[in-house]
């Protein structure tokens, strides 16, 4: 008989910080701002739909192994969900609400007509084979068939996921229905109805952002040094393209460690690097090591975290240098750190606004899928760039109007935007 072991082995949130709070805490702020009524509130605060599911996958050595995954629809008053899948060892359901109800608030700040979700599994994909990731995808879709959908709720990548794993969902929730269903989900690849400029998308965003910041603070790109914390999707591209905009880039990091260089790093040879190197920054010789948690601290203008949630803390936020923080990451930044961060001046560009790029693509991706035509790179990028320019500008012009930072501004151009939508549609 077959052994059975349950993949279970999360981090308990309690030692961490809790993304969960730190999302409510700003909702607060934002909604006393606004005068939010209770009902809106009540409604808001809290998922609509929280799904857990246990997902038996049959290893290469035989044996079976369930693991737990996740899937939380925060909201879909403005549209169909959406938002990425996580495959983490340390996939918490706090951290997948919060990171749903992220969702709710980025897709509202860029104007695009979803609602917000989130999903996750409990597992090292580093350590599964292709065929196991595989299985365990396909197994994630078959039991969330009834939730997916492409009015219902369309996921897209996260951490540890891409165009390989969208591709296996696409294809067994299309078995699933008789019929082939690209708009199901968004990041597929590009044979099979992805679309031009995901990939790059969020860092682009990053870089986007970085950029219309930069003008507020009356700084020259080129005259401007840079650190960037984690170098997958989201970090290589940003750093990529702050680099060729200019900026010196100096310093980068992934979970092999931090890499500095005060002349600034290459970053075309870093992504060369990587590649060459199953994906890692290690032995990386166009930079010295760096301990991991200086990068954060380090003598640069702009900091752009996108790795993890809640690198930036009450305990470092003190001794951060840059004039500029913009989140690549989903919750980099602990509501504990906020009062320090605002005291010290520094201007944030939030991970809602910031990190949008992606999803906004995913939105053309979606849209391409149903007019079973696909746009031209230029097309995706002129319109990605100019949502990315009049957000920033709307959150901007609030924080101005409001006298409150980018980030609470952000959670009210979104919660105003929701909130107004319930009064228009009534239902309770
Ligand atoms: N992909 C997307 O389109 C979007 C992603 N995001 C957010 O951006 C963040 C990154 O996502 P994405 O780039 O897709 O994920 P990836 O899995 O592609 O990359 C994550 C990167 O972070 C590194 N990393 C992990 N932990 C640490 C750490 N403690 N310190 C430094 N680096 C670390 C990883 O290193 P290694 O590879 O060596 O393990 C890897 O370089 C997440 O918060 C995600 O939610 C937000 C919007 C859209
Ligand atoms: O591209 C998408 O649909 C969602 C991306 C995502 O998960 C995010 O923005 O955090």
């Amino acid at each position: 008989m077959a052994a059975h072991t349950v993949y279970k082995e999360p981090a308990p949130i309690m030692d961490r910080e809790n993304p969960l709070e730190s999302m409510m805490s700003r909702f607060n702020i934002a909604a006393e701002i606004l005068g939010l009524d209770d009902e809106t509130y009540n409604v808001l605060k809290a998922p609509d739909k929280q799904v857990i599911v246990n997902l038996p996958v049959t290893m290469d050595d035989g044996k079976l192994r369930v693991f737990e995954g996740y899937r939380v629809i925060h909201n879909t008053i403005l549209g169909p969900s959406k938002g990425g899948i996580r495959y983490d060892k340390h996939v918490h359901i706090d951290e997948v609400k919060a990171l749903a109800a992220w969702m709710t608030w980025k897709c509202a700040v860029v104007d695009i007509p979803y609602g917000g979700a989130k999903g996750g599994i409990i597992c090292d994909p580093t350590t599964m084979s292709p065929g196991e990731l595989e299985r365990l995808t396909r197994a994630y879709t078959l039991a969330l068939k009834d939730v997916f959908g492409p009015d219902r709720d369309i996921p897209a990548p996260d951490m540890g996921t891409g165009p390989r794993e969208m591709a296996w969902l696409m294809d067994e929730f299309s078995k699933t229905v008789g019929a082939t269903s690209p708009a199901v989900v968004t990041g597929k690849p590009l044979v099979m109805g992805g679309s031009l400029g995901r990939t790059e998308a969020t860092g682009r965003g990053v870089m986007v952002s970085t950029l219309a910041a930069l003008k507020k603070l009356n700084l020259k790109p080129t005259d401007v040094s840079a650190a960037v914390q984690g170098f997958g999707n989201v970090g290589s591209w940003a750093a990529k393209l702050l680099f060729d905009k200019g900026l010196k880039i100096k310093a980068v990091s992934d979970i092999s460690g931090a890499y500095w260089n005060a002349d600034g790093i290459n970053i075309d040879e870093a992504i060369a690097y990587k590649n060459a190197h199953n994906g890692r920054l290690e032995g990386f010789t166009g930079a010295t090591t760096m301990d991991a948690d200086d990068l954060l601290t380090s003598d640069v203008d702009v900091l752009v975290p996108a790795a993890v949630e809640d690198v930036i803390t009450e305990h470092n936020a003190r001794d951060i240098k840059a004039k500029l923080i913009v989140e690549g990451a989903n919750g980099p930044t602990s509501a504990s750190a906020d009062p320090i961060i605002n005291e010290k001046g520094i201007l944030v560009v939030p991970d809602i606004l910031a990190n949008s790029g992606g999803v906004t693509v995913s939105y053309f991706e979606w849209v391409q899928n149903r007019q079973g035509f696909k746009w031209t790179e230029e097309m995706v990028t002129e319109r990605a760039d100019r949502i990315m320019n009049d957000a920033f500008e709307k959150v901007y012009q609030t924080s101005q109007k409001y006298k409150i930072p980018m980030r609470i501004a952000a959670y009210v151009v979104s919660i105003d935007k929701v909130a107004q939508t319930y009064k228009f549609r009534g239902g309770f």
